[in-house]
């Protein structure tokens, strides 16, 4: 059996919109009231009897949000990426009966990154079932067809703490084209392919001062990336867009110096071009960021969207619970729901696939592992 994991992502950090990202993991002793990574445990890649299932393959969902994802191959996120990348190597379908169990512990549509894990996953999948040997830069290319945030992708993948871009490649070519609609028995074969070009993306490491850690605040109502991005204008002022290159320009330095200086990096994480936008998907956010200041809490970094939304970050290196709290106090002001939250540190690996000689996980085992 194999085991694809791959984290859960904070993108944007303020200022970095659609640039900057962090790959995320548990912190030790913090309490772990949510999972933040999507497991794949994959069964008989060749090994089985010729199987009936539509593309050769079997998926079974388990984990928060898995009653709202299909369990069908042509339908799921992950195995149509997974067959993406197959048919763009002349395989039609899985080797024969595949079981696929997905494990969604990253809150769905809470701003994590979870549909960047999950095309992460799908890429690392149809590489494993294909035998293909691809390395991550090639899978990058590969992810980015399908999503156009290489500040998700590029952390999941790669994991650390990354700034990335993309050429427009994938622009060109809509979704609809490199995912086609399928249905049960569509014959694949007969479909266009868009292979992607080479070195469609660029990233960059950074380091991150070790003392920095995430607190994510997280409400139970959804937000579709899709949705809080068309909250955006299409044009900005020259004034905003100055506004958050200067800043963003100096957020990865100064995440990386030792002493932090907490009122730069305060000052650097502020932004412009999306979150006044997508304050009314999250109630409460507009006050987070003018209240949580860093001279108010000790240790405090700043606070961001995270990603697209609902979740919010505060980045800081203690107090984290009475941040956590503060938060949770304004945002349940605006809006009454219930609000998780939990510490946690810099993933530095990234999505990994690894062999293991025990059979599959129990579910139950595994949730309670994930979700603690
Ligand atoms: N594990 C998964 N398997 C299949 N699809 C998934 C998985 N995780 C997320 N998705 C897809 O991605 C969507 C959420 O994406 P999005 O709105 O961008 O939110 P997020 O901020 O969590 O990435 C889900 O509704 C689902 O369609
Ligand atoms: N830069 C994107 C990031 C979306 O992240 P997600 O985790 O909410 O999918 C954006 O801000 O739209």
């Amino acid at each position: 059996m194999k085991i694809i994991r791959v984290p859960a992502t904070s993108a944007n950090l303020g200022s970095g919109f659609d640039v900057l990202g962090l790959a995320l993991r548990s912190a030790p002793s913090a309490s772990q009231r949510f999972g933040n990574f999507l497991e794949l445990q994959i069964k008989d890649l060749g090994q089985g009897s010729l199987s009936s299932a539509p593309w050769n393959c079997e998926i079974i969902c388990h984990g928060e949000g898995s009653e709202l994802l299909s369990s069908l191959v042509h339908e799921n996120l992950v195995t149509q990426v997974a067959l993406y990348v197959l048919r763009c190597h002349g395989k039609e379908a899985f080797p024969s009966a595949t079981t696929v169990t997905l494990i969604t512990a990253i809150p769905l549509s809470r701003g994590l990154g979870s549909s960047a894990a999950a095309i992460v996953a799908g890429v690392m999948l149809g590489n494993e079932a294909g035998d293909l040997g691809l390395s991550k830069e090639r899978m990058f290319d590969y992810c980015l067809m399908v999503e156009r945030h290489p500040d998700n992708i590029a952390p999941a993948l790669f994991g650390g703490f990354i700034g990335a871009f993309m050429d427009i490649a994938r622009i060109e070519i809509p979704l609809s084209e490199v995912l086609p609609k399928l249905s049960g028995d569509t014959d694949t074969s007969l479909l266009p392919i868009h292979k992607p070009p080479l070195s469609i993306g660029c990233y960059h490491h950074y380091r991150l001062n070790s003392d920095i850690k995430a607190i994510i605040v997280v409400p139970t109502f959804h937000s579709n990336t899709a949705e809080a991005r068309s909250q955006l204008p299409y044009s900005y002022t020259r004034e905003d867009v100055i506004f958050n290159l200067q800043r963003c320009a100096l957020l990865p330095v100064l995440l990386g110096e030792k002493p932090l200086r907490a009122a730069k990096i305060s000052e650097a994480m502020r932004d412009r071009l999306h979150q006044p936008y997508r304050t009314n998907l999250v109630p409460g956010l507009g006050e987070v960021l003018l209240e949580l200041r860093y001279d108010k809490y000790p240790g405090l970094l700043g606070t961001c969207l995270s990603g697209a939304g609902p979740s919010v970050m505060a980045l800081a290196t203690q107090n984290f619970e009475t941040i956590a709290q503060a938060i949770i106090m304004i945002l349940s002001e605006a809006q009454d729901v219930h609000y998780d939250w939990q510490v946690l540190e810099l993933d530095p690996d990234g999505a990994t696939c690894n062999d293991t000689n025990q059979d599959f996980c129990h579910v139950e085992e595994s949730e309670s592992r994930l979700v603690g």
